[in-house]
């Protein structure tokens, strides 16, 4: 490298930008799909099913000389069982972290409860705060200003950005001005890293979106995925075990389906995408088995990355 070279690759370095950015919404407000997009990669699970997401989960996007760390928080809800308390604190755990935050709502839904419980929680919040209006594609344009008029007079954002995660409308904004607020300072990960998310459990969030894809009215959310082993080849291809938990044996029949049918073709939609964010041929083998009440094994949040709620 010359003098020249070097001096400029020290001014860029001094120029970076790096911080983290949560997302908060209720659920199915469209933050998974955000976080895809954002990033550019598959990094958070989307489904049809409220309230998947269930662990912290990071996205890193890169724009100009800022490395943007995205924290995409489970949905805020009410909670009643355990794990959704757990849930909803490390959620709000996240946002407190972070450097700026983005409330996305569902533009459709307007000011509704939910977006003011949320709200509520966010005035105590001491960050850059940036709200997305979600779901433009399917929504009135004249009625997006009274929306937004709503949301700022609940709570006065930075920023308003109108987007369509679906569709990409708007999001480049949104990217651009977070990554005008990220602080001066060092990148926290390598240019080309798109998540800090273990693959073993990325690679059960693929099987257990799968799962809820095939089965979405009939499956409770006590059903859980764990990735067992992961045996890497010298062909380059991978072995993975998993293991799907439910809570009764009854769910473990119709998990399996008639002959096995239907974990068979779980098992082939989760293999061919696993193979295609890993670029290597993938043989995956999926169980069955009913674990009892695993909502309350501390271990399982732990796993998780969530606090175990004692109260
Ligand atoms: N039409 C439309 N649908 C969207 C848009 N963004 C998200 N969706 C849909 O809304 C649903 C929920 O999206 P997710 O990204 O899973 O929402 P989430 O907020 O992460 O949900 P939880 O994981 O339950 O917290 C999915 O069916 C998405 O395809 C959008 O901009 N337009």
């Amino acid at each position: 490298m010359s003098d020249r070279d070097e001096s400029q690759s020290d001014a860029l370095e001094a120029a970076h930008r790096c911080g983290f950015v949560a997302l908060i919404g209720a659920p199915n407000a469209g933050k998974s799909t955000l976080l895809n997009r954002l990033v550019g990669a598959k990094v958070s699970i989307v489904t049809h099913k409220v309230q998947t997401t269930r662990s912290l989960v990071r996205g890193i996007a890169v724009r100009g000389p800022a490395q943007i760390v995205f924290v995409d928080t489970p949905g805020i809800f009410r909670p009643k069982r355990r794990l959704d308390t757990a849930m909803v604190r490390s959620a709000w755990a996240g946002a407190t972290d972070a450097d700026a935050v983005v409330m996305i709502a569902d533009a459709r839904k307007g000011l509704d409860e939910e977006a003011e419980a949320i709200l509520a929680r966010l005035r105590d919040i001491p960050h850059r705060r940036f709200l997305a209006l979600n779901k433009i594609d399917v929504m009135r344009r004249d009625k997006l200003l009274e929306v937004t008029a709503a949301f700022n007079a609940a709570l006065p954002f930075e920023r308003t950005f109108m987007i369509s995660a679906l569709t990409g409308d708007g999001v480049d904004d949104l990217m651009a001005a977070l990554a005008e607020v990220m602080p001066a300072g060092p990148w926290l990960y390598p240019e080309d890293q798109i998540s800090d998310f273990p693959l073993r459990q990325l690679a059960a969030e693929i099987t257990r979106e799968k799962l809820y894809l095939r089965l979405h009215q009939e499956l409770p959310y006590e059903s859980h995925v764990e990735t067992e082993t992961w045996t890497e080849h010298r062909d380059g291809s991978v072995r993975i075990e998993q293991t799907i938990y439910v809570a009764r044996e009854s769910q473990r029949a119709i998990v399996l389906g008639k002959n096995g049918r239907t974990i068979k073709e779980i098992g082939a939609a989760s293999r061919e995408e696993l193979a295609a964010i890993l670029e290597v041929p993938v043989h995956l083998s999926l169980f069955v088995k009913v674990r009892e009440s695993w909502a309350d094994d501390p271990e399982r949040y732990r796993e998780m990355g969530l606090d175990f709620p004692r109260d």
